[in-house]
């Protein structure tokens, strides 16, 4: 059976089993009032008592030839006693010198009863303990004297989050901390985890967190507050270990990359509804691009003060944040070398819902001005306080040519590993964005500009929320209506959507235009003749005003 089979199976498996754990919980200790209560209080002592048997079980099986000689002198004792038969108790005496010899192991049962938490999160670290030297010398991680014996990076200390074990590791003398990095899918798949992370503590010392779980919660976005609402370090969803997760969107372009229903709505909006409060306040400006014909920004439309469902828009907003630039180029030489947000100098962030309908389903003379402008936004805009979020589900060269300009991306369920080398690089092995879960969107791989991966599972954004935020924190600039503009009502947005997609699809001429004639074959071109360089075109009026406010 091929991998993608088999992972079906497994979600689909997944599922009925939370479905069935749902409905036993729902029917049980989920119910009201005092039959719940008597569930939940039956479930509290079975579950006690497992745990002291199973603590019991534990000490026995590790002092079995103990618990043999036990049972064989109380055994004996008692044998001796019948066989004799001598008058008075044949029980107590055996029964009492077994419980002494024997009590060591139940004050181990009773500890995995009354703290079964920190029981089983001790007796994990044992094993991962005693397994060290193995897992270590079969990693390539030992080192063999010259005497024999192999010496191996000592495991300081063990810790416990939510979803990931924590090593400590330090290095030997010779290794460095490469070597650590090197052997750390290793020592995951040997450990038996679903993943790990690195983080460095000192020269030397390295922590790896090996993850137990494979899959984040997912959770539903709350009403985005003004402190919260910083592009340094936006709050976007949880991390495996059930911390919230963090995205810089200052000073960085991002690149979204998912297949189709992998949730790159859900990223969209945490950074868009996320940043909602600090548009309010004109800290920051956003400029939307929605070749889908607005199915996905025209519910947050207040919150843009540029936006665009047609092509030709989006090369009239792409000019105008590059009109911006510019000035701002002019404003800060020799002054400062990032930009500094401040309301009346915002930072403008470009959000993007599908960047293959501008850079490579429009038409020609669209695409080549819009590469041309997207190439200078991406170069020179980041210290100049403007930067680029941009949504694409085809990673491909024809889609993202430009890809090495994102120094950040984010890596939702991509369809295989090919793409997600694409679009990774190198990352790929720490990040494998094919792996995700097609009943999980909203996860991704959110891989730094220093390379470093993270997973994560973004919040996802309701459309309800999505208009609430959008009315109440509507930008004080807001974007005039765009050309192709919609009626808010759901219906008309479908009908709009459809039409963009007929325009772009080469299935349906009826939507075409002239921003998206569908594609049709060409002869040969004759070559060019050379052509006199063209004067600079003049910024348009809207560039001007915008910067100079
Ligand atoms: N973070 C999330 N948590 C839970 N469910 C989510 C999350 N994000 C998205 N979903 C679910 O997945 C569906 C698809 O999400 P979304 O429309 O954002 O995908 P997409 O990648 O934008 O797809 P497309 O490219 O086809 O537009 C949503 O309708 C929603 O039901």
């Amino acid at each position: 059976m091929n991998t993608p089979t088999l992972t079906g199976l497994r979600a689909t498996l997944d599922t009925r089993v939370v479905s069935a754990r749902t409905a036993l919980r729902t029917a049980t200790v989920g119910r009201a009032g005092w039959s719940g209560k008597a569930w939940r209080t039956a479930a509290w002592i079975a579950y006690r008592d497992w745990m002291f048997t199973r603590g019991l079980t534990v000490w026995m099986a590790k002092h079995a030839l103990f618990v043999l000689a036990v049972a064989v002198v109380t055994v004996g004792w008692w044998g001796i006693l019948t066989l004799a038969e001598l008058p008075g108790d044949r029980v107590t005496g055996p029964v009492l010198l077994a419980l002494v010899l024997l009590s060591p192991g139940l004050v181990h049962g009773l500890w995995a009863m009354v703290t079964p938490h920190g029981y089983l999160v001790r007796m994990h670290g044992r094993k991962v303990l005693a397994a060290w030297p193995k897992v270590a010398t079969a990693c390539g991680l030992g080192d063999r004297q010259p005497g024999g014996e192999v010496l191996i990076p000592k495991l300081s200390k063990i810790r416990y989050e939510t979803g990931a074990t924590i090593l400590r590791i330090h290095t030997l003398a010779g290794q460095t901390l490469d070597t650590l990095h090197r052997a750390a899918p290793a020592i995951t798949t040997t450990y038996k985890a679903h993943g790990f992370s690195t983080t460095t503590v000192q020269p030397g010392v390295l922590d790896l967190g090996l993850f137990t779980t494979a899959r984040i919660a997912g959770s539903v976005a709350g009403l985005p507050r003004l402190e919260a609402a910083s592009p340094d370090g936006l709050i976007v969803g949880r991390t495996r270990s059930g911390q919230v997760a963090q995205l810089v969107v200052r000073g960085r372009h991002t690149l979204v990359v998912g297949a189709t229903g992998s949730g790159k709505g859900s990223v969209l909006w945490s950074v868009v509804g996320g940043l909602a409060p600090a548009v309010h306040t004109g800290s920051v400006e956003l400029s939307g691009l929605d070749l889908k014909g607005g199915i996905e920004l025209e519910m947050g439309r207040s919150l843009f003060t540029r936006i665009a469902y047609e092509s030709t828009d989006a090369v009239r907003v792409l000019r105008e944040l590059v009109a911006i630039m510019n000035k701002r180029k002019e404003a800060m030489r020799g002054r400062s070398r990032l930009h500094e947000p401040r309301p009346g100098d915002p930072l403008h962030v470009l959000v993007i819902d599908e960047l293959a309908d501008l850079m490579a389903y429009s038409d020609f003379e669209t695409r080549r001005e819009a590469d041309r402008l997207m190439s200078k936004v991406l170069t020179q805009g980041r210290a100049l306080g403007i930067c680029v979020l941009a949504c694409v589900q085809n990673p491909r060269q024809d889609a993202v040519g430009q890809r090495n300009l994102y120094p950040q991306k984010i890596a939702l369920r991509l369809d295989s590993d090919i793409e997600t080398d694409m679009v990774l690089g190198p990352a790929m092995a720490l990040a494998p964005a094919h792996t995700i879960l097609e009943p999980d969107p909203g996860t991704a791989y959110l891989v730094r500009e220093d390379g470093s991966p993270e997973l994560m599972r973004f919040d996802y954004w309701p459309d309800d929320l999505i208009r609430d935020v959008a009315l109440r924190f509507a930008t004080p600039r807001p974007a005039h209506a765009p050309s192709g503009a919609l009626s808010t009502s759901d219906a008309d947005a479908v009908n709009a959507w459809t039409a963009a997609a007929a325009r772009r699809g080469n299935t349906n001429t009826a939507g075409k235009s002239e921003d998206n004639p569908a594609p049709r074959p060409r002869k040969p071109r004759a070559p060019r003749k050379p052509r006199a360089p063209r004067a600079p075109r003049p910024a348009p009026a809207a560039s001007t005003e915008e910067v100079s406010s």
